[in-house]
């Protein structure tokens, strides 16, 4: 009997390393706020909203997205958007998630960071008691602005410090290398944080380079170009360093023309530790479950690709060494 992936894949625990809570803003929602708090919006209907979210690039996109933010102003919104995309990622069957935020995208406007920061904890904690997920937050440094901005939200997060796995490199790539940050980063390293640099989505594989060996990265988000250079192709494989994989958004941000130009069945079979992730999911039309689903059509994966790529979303992960096994466990146990 034919295997039903789409099946398969609804089985398989997962975790997703990659996603962007404010890309997670579902327009129906973003409406709602907007009226809830007397915003006003370029979108009236749904229909409108939709037809905005044809990108070129991710420039293109990035535009929409901190314009789509500015709906949000309260804890109350905060926790709302994060509880509206862990409710998916249960349908998704996600485990575990490592979610980034954008802080300076918020208080650049005027919303506090506590504000910023406590409603997605909140939403986060009942996430882990009513549905069973656990969750590690991460804290995004946007790459367009300056090294000392990084430092000043460095400074002014500090009381929160103890609720971060990691931080992250976001935002418009080229022209913004990964050694613009290198002091912030030494910093942050120092203070036991993860590294979690987005490189090679749009910049070339020098960044990737720099992301891995000048920066120390332990994840790459993204990652793409880092096909074009074979020695870094065997540096990745060596080091297992992750790299996070976003299948729709790649398509949606013209990364690649079409899906079966994805480089994830490559990755896979050159040994590297990919992972598939949504990245912006409401921008980009799908959540993980289907991220898995179009790729798999795409490229053909096998039953057994699907496996070892929901056995890597734990593997990669800043679970402790006995969950991450518990997890893969679970994964092994999934018959097919
Ligand atoms: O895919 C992305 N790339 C860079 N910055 C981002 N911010 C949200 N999503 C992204
Ligand atoms: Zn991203």
């Amino acid at each position: 009997m034919a295997t039903n992936h789409a099946e398969l894949i609804a089985r398989l625990p997962k975790a997703e390393l990659h996603l962007h809570i404010e890309g997670s803003f579902e327009p129906e929602m973003m409406m709602e706020l907007a009226e809830r708090n007397r915003i006003e919006i370029p979108f009236k209907t749904l229909e409108e909203a939709k037809a905005a979210y044809d990108f070129a690039n991710l420039q293109e996109f990035l535009d929409l997205y901190y314009q789509g933010m500015n709906v949000l102003r309260t804890e109350q919104d905060f926790h709302d958007l994060t509880w509206a995309y862990l409710l998916r990622a249960k349908a998704d069957n996600v485990r575990h998630v490592e979610m980034f935020y954008d802080p300076q995208a918020h208080t650049e406007r005027g919303v506090a960071f506590g504000t910023v920061t406590e409603g997605i904890l909140s939403a986060l904690e009942r996430g882990q008691q009513e549905l069973g997920i656990t969750s590690e937050l991460i804290m995004s440094f946007l790459r367009h602005l300056s090294e000392d901005d990084g430092f000043a939200l460095l400074d002014e997060s500090k009381p929160w410090h103890d609720k971060f796995v990691g931080v992250g490199l976001d935002s418009s790539e080229v022209g913004h290398p990964p050694l613009k940050f290198e002091r912030l980063f030494a910093k942050c390293r120092e203070l036991g944080f993860k590294l979690c640099l987005h490189a090679g989505e749009e910049g070339p594989p020098a960044y990737v380079r720099e992301a891995l060996l000048d920066i120390g990265a332990d994840r790459i988000d993204h990652g793409n170009r880092a096909m074009e250079d074979s020695a870094l192709i065997e540096i990745l494989r060596d080091s297992q360093t992750p790299l996070t994989n976003c299948p729709l958004s790649n398509l949606a941000l013209c990364v690649i023309d079409d899906l079966r130009d994805s480089p994830l069945k490559a990755q896979l079979e050159a040994g590297l530790l990919v992972t598939v992730n949504s990245d912006d999911p409401a921008y980009f039309g799908g959540y993980i479950g289907k991220n898995y689903e179009a790729i798999q059509k795409a490229l053909d994966l096998t039953d057994e690709q699907l496996v070892q790529l929901a056995r890597n979303s734990f593997t990669a992960s800043f679970l402790p060494d006995d969950e991450k096994a518990r997890l893969i466990r679970e994964v092994d146990s999934v018959r097919y």
